[in-house]
């Protein structure tokens, strides 16, 4: 099992050289995903819009209670405002979990929410966040080299990893050497591996890693990491790892968490900004009933949940 460990660990790019692969733009939704997006017509609500309760506690920032809501769910006027708290939320858990146990493992989506992280390369945090004691993780990836423009870790890399001083070998990236099965195969091997060894922490109730914080996105059809809606993966509860080789959203080979695995987690971030986010945000968060429940209905930590929305994917609470 080490071996593969230390695979992956030799696997990791820390420097993409091309300039080429600097330079990529960061992914863009194409018109086939938005073709076969959800149709949320048909939603029955059971109660009148805009009821929820909010409560202001920042200038830019109000907490809202929902009837679905499990922690936290914070609104804020703009991406900018959202992108601020976000970075004091993930260095204070990062510096308490750091200080407790001695390390800090996190995981990180692709997509909008790298961009989101912004504020904790820059001060106060590039200086007062204790970055060696961090152990990064992806919860999913795609099936395509780390310098191809779709890669979550080439997008991570250039927009986060590039501008703190994590030690290279905490980071543990998806080897994209191997075939989508391979790789996921690979990759559980490796969690497996870091369980036994105590770098992460593992869920006395349910048996699977147990992440410090995992900071995820979510798609405009409410899908969460690889799992779509609709699609059998979302029912996995064995694996820790998995692959889809027909993704809806391209490119169509990912490797992903399971949700077991993400809902095993000490602290997840939600993070999501946009008026295209409103429908499965208003899904997720209000009584409304729906008969195909979305992935990010099923994202039910053992720890705490916390909702980050700007004013645009609330609209609808
Ligand atoms: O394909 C993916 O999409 C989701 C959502 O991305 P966003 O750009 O709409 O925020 C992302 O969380 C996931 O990691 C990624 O692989």
């Amino acid at each position: 099992m080490a071996s593969s460990c230390r695979a992956l660990s030799a696997n990791l790019r820390p420097l993409p050289t091309s300039s080429s692969a600097r330079s990529l733009p960061h992914i863009q939704l194409t018109s086939r995903f938005f073709a076969v997006k959800t149709d949320f017509s048909s939603l029955r609500s059971n109660s009148n819009s805009k009821r929820f309760r909010f409560r202001r506690t920042e200038a830019s920032m109000a907490e809202i209670v929902t009837p679905k809501s499990r922690g936290p769910v914070k609104v804020f006027d703009t991406e900018e405002d959202m992108a601020v708290s976000l970075a004091k939320y993930t260095a204070d858990l990062a510096n308490r979990i750091s200080l407790e146990r001695g390390s800090f493992t996190v995981v990180f989506s692709g997509g909008s929410l790298v961009k989101s992280l912004r504020k904790l390369v820059e001060q106060p945090y590039i200086d007062s966040v204790d970055w060696s004691k961090w152990h990064v993780f992806w919860v999913d990836e795609r099936v395509v080299p780390k310098d191809h423009p779709d890669s979550n870790y080439l997008l991570a890399y250039t927009e986060f990893l590039s501008k703190v001083p994590i030690p290279s070998g905490n980071v543990y990236s998806v080897n994209d050497a191997l075939s989508a099965e391979a790789a996921a195969d690979d990759y559980e091997t490796c969690l497996k591996h870091l369980v036994k060894t105590k770098t992460i922490d593992q869920s006395i109730n349910s048996g699977f890693p147990k992440f410090d914080l995992m900071l995820m996105g979510m798609g405009p059809d409410g899908h969460i990491a690889s799992l779509f809606p609709g699609h059998p993966l979302v029912h996995e509860n064995e694996k820790w790892v998995t692959f889809i080789k027909d993704s809806p959203k391209p490119p169509p080979e990912r490797i992903s968490f399971t949700l077991p695995v993400i809902n095993s987690s000490a602290n997840i971030a939600l993070v999501v900004a946009g008026a295209g986010k409103a429908n499965p945000v208003y899904i997720a968060l209000s009584d409304v009933s729906n008969s195909d429940v979305l992935p990010v209905q099923l994202v039910q930590p053992e720890g705490e949940l916390t909702w980050f929305l700007d004013k645009e994917a609330a609209s609808k609470l």
